[in-house]
């Protein structure tokens, strides 16, 4: 889609390589007609004045006030669509009750394609003014409702990453949310992703289709087998769920001897288009193979916090160059907010260095050099998701795709409380990372489209 070319002067706040915070004062950034970034000047460059003042001149200078900053859209790497409903309820119970007494019964729900549409429209909305540019989404097993939600995202803007979840195990799965057989399952998956290819085509579509075998529990080997020849015929994203939990982890080596990394290795459903959610037991052989096939991770602390009974190695996998990036988890994480995803990644991180067994001399307690810092957990929640999904954005750099925050520090109720003279640029990004809402974040940009347009009042 053709739009009209702009001009940002603006500070911006991004971090393009992990743990490195690039503080862009005062930059212009010129957005042009395909949504990409044509070019950044500093201040301090040849031309600046004048391309400002053309752009003003022409109409299309978008200038920041005092207070406001540019960031990059925020990337979810792991989020359940048809979860959102539950959002902030029931979880008081471990994972493999979770699914079959809520989880199960709520996305079989999704049959009904106008509850569906409803509920998919307030999930894009509400993602969007958290800063959401970009989610990959687990839909349900119904490939209407599932295409219904690569529409809606389509038309409201967002960069979206959808499967169709594949779930045909008749034992581990209920009769009343299951794929009738491995034969269906795949034949739906394959008719998913044409019909998303048809609606979104070309080399930079803003949407697309993945393939999604729920968990190697819900799954058949005969589905494992038929979506890792779709993933290779396709040239497709797979996303599922790894090594999360005690059960899902015992259940995988009961099964085939092995990890659930090599297993789905096994398969040949472990590629550079790869994301495993969680991956909290992965152990060194796993991280290996897994670094190896360029397969990334989506970390997802909040819910790991209640459903997998151990936290995931962050830095060891960070150690490796793995790429590693940050999930809400939508509903077994309860907020939609990538910025809460950053805050909750630093606090396990640090536990992990200060170890929980106060009972143990300090030396004995935890594992030195866990933390992550705020510019590390940033990179995570940008440019990290971003690499993990091989898309041309998470940052700011000439020829990627503008997809931006305006995060204004200034609106009333704010938690952001900056001095002159007392913060530096690096403590305002600081306090962005964990202090900012919802409330700061006053425009979105996905490929260079403005979509934050507010959530209608219901
Ligand atoms: N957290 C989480 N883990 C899963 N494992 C299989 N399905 C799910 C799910 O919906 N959520
Ligand atoms: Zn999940």
């Amino acid at each position: 889609m053709k739009k009209r070319p702009f001009t940002l002067a603006a500070t911006a706040f991004h971090t393009p390589e992990r743990g490195i915070l690039e503080v862009l004062e005062k930059h212009l950034f010129s957005i042009d007609a395909e949504g990409r970034i044509a070019d950044i000047l500093s201040p301090a460059d040849d031309g600046y004045e004048q391309k400002k003042e053309a752009a003003r001149a022409e109409r299309t200078l978008v200038e920041l006030a005092a207070g406001q900053f540019l960031l990059p859209g925020l990337i979810d790497l792991h989020i359940h669509a048809p979860q959102w409903p539950q959002m902030g309820k029931a979880l008081d119970v471990p994972l493999e009750v979770w699914l079959q007494k809520y989880t199960f019964p709520l996305e079989a729900k999704y049959a009904d394609l106008d509850f569906a549409r409803t509920v998919y429209a307030d999930l894009v909305d509400g993602l969007i003014a958290n800063g959401t540019t970009t989610a990959l989404y687990f839909a349900t097993i119904h490939g209407p409702a599932s295409l219904a939600l690569a529409e809606i995202c389509l038309a409201k803007g967002q960069r979206a990453l959808i499967g169709k979840v594949v779930m045909d195990d008749p034992v581990q799965c209920p009769d009343f949310y299951r794929d009738a057989d491995a034969t269906t399952a795949i034949k739906e998956t394959e008719q998913f992703i044409e019909a998303v290819r048809a609606l979104a085509p070309g080399k930079r579509p803003l949407v697309q289709p993945v393939i999604t075998p729920r968990f190697i529990p819900s799954c058949t080997d005969e589905a494992l087998k038929g979506l890792s020849h779709l993933a290779a015929r396709y040239d497709c994203h797979v996303q599922t769920h790894c090594s999360e939990s005690d059960w899902a982890k015992t259940f995988v080596e009961d099964r085939f001897g092995q990890s659930d990394a090599a297993s789905l290795d096994g398969f040949g459903l472990l590629t550079r288009r790869t994301i495993l959610a969680h991956s909290n037991f992965i152990d060194e052989e796993d991280m290996n193979l897994i670094a190896a096939r360029g397969a990334g991770i989506a970390h997802c602390p909040l819910s790991n916090a209640y459903f997998a009974n151990a936290a995931f190695p962050l830095r060891a996998a960070l150690d490796r160059h793995m790429h590693v990036g940050l999930g809400t988890d939508i509903s077994g994480g309860y907020s939609p907010s990538l910025f809460d995803g950053c805050r909750h990644a630093l606090s396990t991180s640090r536990m992990l260095q200060s170890g929980v067994h106060a009972h143990l001399p300090p030396q004995e307690r935890g594992l030195p050099g866990a933390p992550i810092n705020h510019c590390e957990a940033f990179w995570l929640a940008t440019a990290g998701g971003a690499q993990a999904l091989d898309l041309p954005t998470g940052s700011f750099r000439r020829g990627l795709e503008f997809d931006a925050l305006l995060l204004d520090t200034r609106v009333a109720h704010s938690d952001i409380h900056i001095y002159d003279g007392y913060d530096t640029p690096e403590d305002v990004f600081q306090k962005i990372v964990l202090n900012a809402t919802h409330g700061n974040i006053a425009k979105v940009w996905v490929s260079g489209r403005e979509i934050l347009k507010g959530i209608e009042p219901r």
